[in-house]
């Protein structure tokens, strides 16, 4: 039995499950939970599939391996569908007030940039789960990509661009994410001094975080890469661990990093959580396995969606500094909303 199989048996018997495809793979693992426990996550020395909110203070899940495989990913040649674009007036009103209230703190405090989001909901009538996912595998290769699926949570699916670490052994792996414009055939294409200046505040955060916890940090040199129709510029950052087990650490010092919160980060949190104007649940928290393998591998929930009664709640952001501009980052907003739209 394939996985799509495997994956529409544990679906249709409400069992717990998970697939992820690392980027630039061609492997889905696997994770299925015999039982429908809703398994509250706090404990970092256990192995399993983590999925984590935005904000600490809601709840973790912890997915059992009780069943783990992987297998190859099917290989399909998808045409992006994508779905009729409805009215917007409304939320570019209220998105464009958001992102200017963000620009006005941005000037008048200490804060130096907001990653401000939104959701938006689309009608689906036939959505198959599986469809969707093998689409979301195909059409992103260097994006992770998963289902994730609790039947007393719900049904969540992304393909995010970003990690948020990864630990093997003693060898510990993470990224500054930031900056976005859409792709037009360059890959290599002049970037702004706002979107430069965004993805140097997230490598400065890391640094400064975590000097004292890692050993021999690294940084790669800023370069541009691309997710789907966009671009964003990346830093790749290694270094090695004192004590490999120190995952809570480390996750507390990134969580929730500047590419999906802001800077400084209390402050950038509690603005966010005071005017974003609904509930980011899962959207910029992390997921991924934990203790599997030798190996951890966390990544920030981006460019994903929950499926609801026949919706997906789809959830899109960007970062504002002094320099943004708030019509701009509507469309950038937009832009990011079509990697989701492109396979429904
Ligand atoms: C917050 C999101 O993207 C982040 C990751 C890369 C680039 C970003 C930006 O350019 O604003 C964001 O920080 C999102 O996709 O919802």
């Amino acid at each position: 039995m394939n996985y799509s199989e495997q994956i529409n048996i544990a679906f249709k018997a409400q069992k717990p499950f998970v697939a992820y495809k690392n980027p630039n793979e061609n492997k889905v693992q696997v994770i299925i939970q015999t039982s429908d426990e809703l398994i509250e996550f706090d404990d970092f020395s256990l192995s399993g599939y983590v999925f984590a909110p935005f904000n600490n203070d809601e709840k973790a899940y912890l997915i059992q391996p009780d069943v783990y495989f992987k297998d190859e990913v099917q290989v399909f040649d998808f045409e992006p569908t994508g779905v009729e674009e409805k009215n917007q007036e409304a939320a570019k009103l209220t998105h464009i007030n958001i992102v200017k209230k963000a620009i006005k703190t941005i000037q008048e405090t200490e804060i130096s940039k907001i990653v401000v989001s939104r959701k938006e909901e689309v009608l689906v009538s036939d959505f198959n789960l599986l469809e969707v996912y093998n689409k979301l595998m195909n059409q992103y290769p260097n994006a992770y990509v998963y289902v994730w699926f609790h039947p007393k949570v719900g049904l969540w699916m992304g393909a995010t661009p970003e990690t948020l670490l990864n630990i093997e052994n003693n060898t510990f792996k993470t990224m500054a994410l930031a900056g976005t414009q859409t792709f037009k055939g360059d890959l290599n294409p002049a970037w702004g001094t706002k979107e430069l200046e965004e993805q140097q505040m997230v490598s400065d955060f890391i640094k400064e975080h975590l000097e004292n916890a890692v050993q021999n940090l690294e940084f790669s040199k800023v370069e541009t890469v691309r997710a789907g129709s966009l671009l964003h510029l990346k830093t790749n950052i290694s270094g090695t661990l004192v004590d490999s087990k120190d995952v809570e650490t480390l996750v507390k010092l990134l969580h929730p990093t500047p590419a999906v919160c802001g800077l400084p980060k209390e402050l950038s949190k509690k603005f966010i959580l005071q005017n974003e104007s609904y509930n980011r649940s899962y959207y910029s928290g992390y997921l991924g396995a934990l203790n599997m393998a030798n190996e951890t591998s966390f990544f920030v929930n981006l460019r994903c969606f929950q499926y609801v009664n026949n919706k997906v709640v789809l959830y899109v952001g960007g970062g504002i500094t002094a320099e943004s501009n708030a019509e701009k980052e509507w469309e950038e907003t937009v832009a990011k909303s079509q990697i989701i739209k492109a396979v429904l």
